[in-house]
């Protein structure tokens, strides 16, 4: 197939979408996600993995199935909000795809990045490409690509996402410039390999998937994003999240 890039490409993504009490974001994101599939001729299925949301996030997913089709837009939910990094976990069991990328449903996250990432895994053969709010330095880069950003937090919360970064960095050294972020694309096996290796589980478990990827030497790009605050619902980054993020920095210290 013919259209973004040069060359045809025969690969699938998939996207999982994590969602709790997504039902205003949904039915918008997967539209983007649709079009931006559909414009650069790309095979593609979104998974969404639903906790239960009491808003009622799965009935908008399953009439999105219906309009899609249920191969493109795949519900698999789970019966209680388990944190996000299981969400993924339980999404890549029905992965079909080739390559898979991992969003937030809530427009943090836009998908007109999704052509860049793919451009750039294929200029480099990369395993992983990943969003990068911050300036990136040492990695294959989108070069004619503006600076990323961060627009709608509050001081406080733009302390904590360049506290943890900070410190990711200084203790861990893994050389990718947004460790906390989790907008990125996986080679399918890749991203299976290091899941098995990752112990964490809520929002720690970000920068933990790049530690260990950076560690099992496989290959990492970086694509300049801007991330949006949310408008529509509330974040689920809490005071424990913070907590275990400083613990899973220590166990990554002592341990890989
Ligand atoms: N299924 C499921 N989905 C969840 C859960 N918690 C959050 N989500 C979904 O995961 C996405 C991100 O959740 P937010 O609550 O919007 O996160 P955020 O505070 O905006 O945090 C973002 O930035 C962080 C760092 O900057 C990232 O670490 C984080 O992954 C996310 O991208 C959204 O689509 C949300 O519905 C959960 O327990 N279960
Ligand atoms: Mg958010």
């Amino acid at each position: 197939m013919q259209g973004y890039f040069n060359t045809p490409d025969t690969h699938k993504y998939s996207v999982i979408l994590p969602t709790y009490n997504e039902r205003k974001n949904l039915p918008v994101i997967v539209w983007l996600l649709a079009k931006t599939f559909t414009e650069n001729q790309l095979s593609w299925e979104i998974i969404v993995v639903d906790d239960n949301s009491p808003d009622g996030t799965q009935e908008i997913a399953k009439q999105l199935a219906n309009v899609y089709g249920e191969d493109k837009v795949v519900l698999k939910p789970r019966a209680g909000k388990l944190g996000l990094g299981t969400a993924y976990i339980h999404g890549l069991n029905f992965v079909t795809g080739d390559f898979v990328i991992i969003m937030d449903a809530d427009f943090s996250h836009h998908p007109k990045f999704i052509p860049q990432f793919i451009r750039l895994q294929k200029a480099h053969n990369l395993d992983i490409v990943t969003g990068t709010r911050y300036r990136s330095t040492s990695k294959p880069y989108t070069p004619d690509a503006k600076p990323g950003g961060v627009h709608g937090w509050d001081f406080k919360r733009k302390l904590v996402s360049r506290g943890a970064n900070f410190l990711a960095d200084t203790i861990l050294n893994p050389g990718v410039s947004d460790l906390t972020g989790s907008f990125r694309l996986y080679r399918l096996p890749v991203l299976r390999h290091i899941i098995t290796v990752t112990v964490s589980k809520g929002y720690v478990f970000q920068m933990e998937m790049m530690v260990r990827a950076r560690a099992l030497g496989y290959t990492v790009g970086e694509v300049p994003i801007t991330f949006v605050d949310r408008i529509f619902g509330d974040s689920k980054l809490g005071a424990n999240e913070i907590v275990s993020y400083a613990k899973g920095i220590w166990v990554l210290f002592t341990t890989v």
